[in-house]
C-alpha cells in the first residue's frame, strides 16, 4: 500500500504555487459537450486524477479530448453524443453526474449511474432532478440508473433550490443555456467555481447572467460553439498550504491566488494569530508560535467552505483553548476525527458540532485519509506531530492535490511518498541503524 510518511517538525519557508480548481474544471470540462461546432480550449487544467475521470467520461459519450497530464485541454464534441455514463467513473467521482444537464440539453436524452453515498454524507441529487424537471424533462430510476428524457428541446422555467447545491446550480445552469426561453434559478449557489463556468459558457455563446448571487437568469440559445478559457485558481489547495505554513510556524508565499475567493479562510485563519498579507498575485503566510482556538461553521459562499473544515481541525489541535466547529453542509464530515484521536488529537462530537480541546502533545501514528481534504489535514498534522507519521489511501489525496508530496518537500517538509517495497527497505535500514548505535554504545 503506497503511504505518505512524514517526520514531524519543520518550519516551511519558500513558495508555492497553486493551481487552476478542480471544482472548476470538472464542472467545466462536462459543459464542453454543449458545443455542437468548434473545440474548445481550457487552460490551467490541474493534473488530478478527477481530470481523468472525466476526460475518460467525456470520450465514452464520443467527444474526442486530447490531454496529456499538461495544463491545457482540449476537446471537441462535434459529432452526435452517446447518452450514457457508468458508475465506474461515477463511483470513482460524483462529479460524473455533472454532465447530465449538458446531455439533456443536446441530446434530449441522459442515463446516469446514481452516484450514491459516500465518506462525507449521503448526498442526494434531488435538487439536480427538481430543476430538469421543471424544464420539462421526465425522470426516472431504475436498475441503478437515473434516466433523464424530454421532447424536443428543454423549457426554461423557474427553478428554486431547497438548499444552495453547487452541482444542482452548475447542472441546471448548462441544461439551461440551450433551453428554450429564459430560466431563473432562484437561492442559487455563489461559489466562486460556478461564476467560473458561466464566463465559459458565456464565452461558447450563452446568456447567463448573475452568477455569483443568489438568482441567476438564463437565457437559453439555440446553439453552442467551443470557446478557450482560463480556470481559476484552486482556492482550497491554496488554503491547505497557507494551513501548511501557519501549522509549522512557517514563512511560505503562495503563488497565483485570488485573495477574494479566500476571504472566510483568512479572517478565521488571522483570527486564529496568523500573519497573512497579500504579495503581488499571492499571499504571505506567516505561522505565529502559538496559535489561538477559534469556533468555525460551515456555510455556502461566502461563508467558511467546507472543503477546508478537517485542515482548520488540524490547526485547532495545537492551538491555545478550545474550538467549536459546527459542520451544516455535510451531515457526516467528521471521519477524520477517529483519524486525529489516533495522533492524540482531543476532540468531542456532539451530533454536527465537533469539540477541539487545545494544545495538545501531537503524536506520529498510522491513519488513513477518509476523504481527500481528510487526508491533507492528516498529512499536515504529520508536519508537528512528534516521530513519524503514515497516511494511506492516497486515492483520495490524488483526486485533489498535484504533487502534493513534491511540493511540500519543496518547502522544507521532511516527507515522501514510498510503496510497499521502498517502506520494508526503509524499516530495514532503520533497523540496522540502531542496532549499529547500539553496538558503538557497548564499545
Ligand atoms: C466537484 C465539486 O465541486 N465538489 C464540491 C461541491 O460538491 P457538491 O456540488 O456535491 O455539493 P452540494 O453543494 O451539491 O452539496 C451541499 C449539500 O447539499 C446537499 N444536496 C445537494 C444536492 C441535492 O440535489 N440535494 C442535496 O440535498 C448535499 O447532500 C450536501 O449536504 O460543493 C461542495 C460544497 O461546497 C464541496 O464540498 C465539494 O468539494
Ligand atoms: C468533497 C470534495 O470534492 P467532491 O465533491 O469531488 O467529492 C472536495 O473537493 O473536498
Amino acid at each position: 500500500m503506497e503511504k505518505i510518511i512524514v517526520q514531524g517538525g519543520q518550519r516551511l519557508s519558500g513558495s508555492v504555487r497553486i493551481e487552476g480548481a478542480k471544482n472548476a474544471v470538472l464542472p467545466v470540462i462536462a459543459a464542453s459537450i454543449l458545443a455542437s461546432k468548434g473545440t474548445s480550449n481550457i487552460y490551467d487544467v490541474p493534473a488530478l486524477a478527477d481530470v481523468y475521470t472525466i476526460s475518460e467520461v467525456l470520450r465514452n459519450l464520443n467527444a474526442d479530448v486530447d490531454y496529456n497530464g499538461t495544463n491545457h485541454i482540449q476537446v471537441n464534441a462535434e459529432r452526435d453524443l452517446a447518452v450514457e455514463a457508468p458508475f465506474e467513473y461515477v463511483r470513482k467521482m460524483r462529479a460524473s453526474f455533472l454532465v447530465m444537464g449538458p446531455l439533456l440539453a443536446r441530446e434530449g436524452h441522459a442515463r446516469i449511474a446514481l452516484p450514491g453515498g459516500c465518506a462525507i454524507g449521503s448526498r442526494p441529487i434531488d435538487q439536480h432532478l427538481k430543476g430538469f424537471e421543471a424544464m420539462g424533462a421526465e425522470v426516472e430510476i431504475g436498475n441503478g440508473f437515473i434516466e433523464a428524457k424530454v421532447d424536443g428541446r428543454l423549457k426554461g422555467d423557474k427553478v428554486y433550490l431547497d438548499f444552495p447545491s453547487v452541482g444542482a446550480t452548475e447542472n441546471i445552469m448548462m441544461a439551461a443555456s440551450m433551453a428554450e426561453g429564459t430560466t431563473i434559478i432562484e437561492n442559487a449557489a455563489e461559489e466562486p467555481e460556478i461564476v467560473c463556468l458561466a464566463t465559459y459558457l458565456n464565452a461558447m455563446g450563452a446568456k447567463v447572467r448573475g452568477a455569483g448571487t443568489g438568482t441567476i437568469r438564463i437565457d437559453g440559445v439555440e446553439e453552442l460553439h467551443g470557446a478557450n478559457h482560463t480556470i481559476i485558481p484552486d482556492r482550497i489547495e491554496a488554503g491547505t498550504y497557507m494551513a501548511a505554513a501557519a501549522i509549522t510556524g512557517g514563512n511560505v508565499l503562495i503563488e497565483n491566488v485570488l485573495p477574494e475567493h479566500l476571504r472566510p479562510v483568512i479572517a478565521k485563519m488571522t483570527e486564529m494569530g496568523v500573519h497573512i498579507e497579500e504579495e503581488g498575485t499571492g499571499l504571505r503566510v506567516i505561522g505565529p508560535d502559538k496559535l489561538k482556538a477559534v469556533d468555525i461553521k460551515t456555510m455556502p459562499h461566502p461563508g467558511f467552505p467546507t472543503d477546508m473544515q478537517s485542515q482548520m481541525m488540524a490547526m485547532m489541535l495545537i492551538a491555545e483553548g478550545n474550538s467549536v466547529i459546527t459542520e451544516t453542509v455535510f451531515e457526516n464530515r467528521f471521519m477524520h476525527v477517529e483519524e486525529f484521536r489516533r495522533m492524540n488529537g482531543d476532540i468531542k462530537i456532539e451530533g454536527r458540532t465537533s469539540i477541539v480541546n487545545g494544545p495538545v502533545a501531537l503524536q506520529g501514528a498510522e491513519v488513513a485519509s477518509t476523504d481527500l481534504r481528510a487526508g491533507a489535514a492528516l498529512v499536515l498534522t504529520g508536519l508537528v506531530a512528534e516521530g513519524r507519521t503514515r497516511v494511506t489511501e492516497l486515492k483520495h489525496i490524488d483526486r485533489g492535490y498535484v504533487g502534493f508530496t513534491e511540493k511540500l518537500l519543496a518547502l522544507g517538509a521532511d516527507i515522501e511518498r514510498v510503496g510497499d517495497m521502498e517502506e520494508v527497505q526503509e524499516e530495514a535500514a532503520a533497523t540496522v541503524e540502531a542496532s549499529e548505535e547500539t553496538v558503538s554504545f557497548k564499545a
